[in-house]
């Protein structure tokens, strides 16, 4: 029977949907049931990885320590998974991750930035941690860009390199490709990490399956930057039909959809204008709330600033500049 390795993210990727705010004690409620499901990986920590609870990206609920804290405590089986984007989350976060029994470390950087990643990867295996590259904006770069980057992960120790499309910008075929060339090309596992902008999550996710790809992400109900993931309870059930093993038990992860995740979610996790608008200019997932907040400052369409912060290709790390671009449309004659 094929298998897949499923990672869920729901109490990481999921904060976006929540402005961060899960508290630890709704985390650890929500990783107890996802352990007992028999999800693989569990990911936890700030929508933007360790680090990440700032006035830049917003302040989480409570801090790291304590989400690490709460979450460890209650995991039997599942292996625990932080994600650390250079830059936002330093060499002390993986010390305190460490601490805590993190077993997986998330490395991720731009899709043309890998070696900003080198020493992370290296910090990450020196505490015993699986670490894996996670290429971000995958769908701003062409194939042979994707596997020189995923080689350059490789070649840095990295355990897996993932395939992340942060703006559920892809169609399948373009998964595929970035998929299956970077299979052919290293000799580690490859992930993928769908969003659901254009409503291609699960496709996309499938997509990537058959083209190799050994670790696919959800998160439940598909709690997520923009429109979200691709529902992890869906996956299973997807899976299931395929015959491809994913060690969850499809009735539980239903019941930790429905009981544990639903009456925690802020909002219902749909493909709005906005985060359609995301997927089809392509901008980085977790520039949403910014947008809202910037358009709400300076009266203008929220989607006027996601396509014009397309236009200029901007990745994450740049949220300044949503700002200026919300300024300056505000400026612009009508
Ligand atoms: C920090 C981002 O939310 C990472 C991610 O999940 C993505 O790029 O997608
Ligand atoms: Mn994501």
């Amino acid at each position: 029977m094929k298998k897949v390795r499923i990672f869920d993210s729901t109490l990481r990727d999921g904060m976006h949907a929540v402005s961060h705010q899960f508290t630890p004690e709704d985390m650890a409620a929500i990783a107890r049931a996802l352990d007992e499901a028999g999800v693989d990986t569990i990911e936890m920590g700030h929508g933007d990885g360790l680090g990440g609870s700032s006035f830049q990206y917003g302040f989480a609920k409570a801090s790291d320590e304590d989400y690490l804290r709460a979450v460890s405590s209650v995991i039997k089986r599942a292996k625990l998974d932080i994600l650390l984007i250079p830059g936002i989350g330093t060499k002390r976060d993986l010390e305190k991750a460490a601490k805590y029994n993190v077993k997986v470390a998330r490395i991720a950087t731009h899709v043309t930035e890998a070696d900003i990643g080198e020493q992370h990867i290296k910090m990450a295996k020196d505490y015993g941690m699986e670490a894996i590259g996670f290429l971000m904006m995958a769908h701003m770069a062409p194939p042979e860009k994707v596997v020189e980057q995923a080689k350059l992960f490789e070649s840095y120790g990295a355990d897996a390199v993932y395939v992340t499309d942060s703006a559920g910008a892809m169609v399948p075929h373009q998964v595929k490709e970035r998929v299956a060339a970077v299979k052919a090309a290293v000799q580690i596992p490859v992930g993928f990490h769908a969003h659901n902008n254009l409503g291609l999550a699960i496709g996309n996710s499938l997509a990537a399956f058959e083209a190799g790809a050994d670790y696919i992400d959800g998160t439940v109900k598909g709690l997520g930057a923009g429109a979200g993931n691709a529902p992890t309870e869906v996956l299973v059930a997807v899976f299931d039909k395929l015959n491809v093993e994913t060690g969850v038990d499809l009735y539980k992860i239903m019941d930790v959809a429905e009981d544990v995740v639903t009456p925690r979610m802020h909002r219902p996790q749909v493909i709005d204008k906005a985060a359609l608008t995301l997927g089809w200019a392509g901008v980085y997932g977790s520039f949403l709330l910014h947008t809202f907040r910037a358009a709400e400052k300076f009266k203008v369409d929220p989607r006027d600033i996601l396509v014009e912060l397309g236009k200029r290709k901007t990745v994450g790390g740049q949220e300044d500049l949503i700002i200026e671009v919300a300024y300056q449309l505000s400026q612009s004659p009508k």
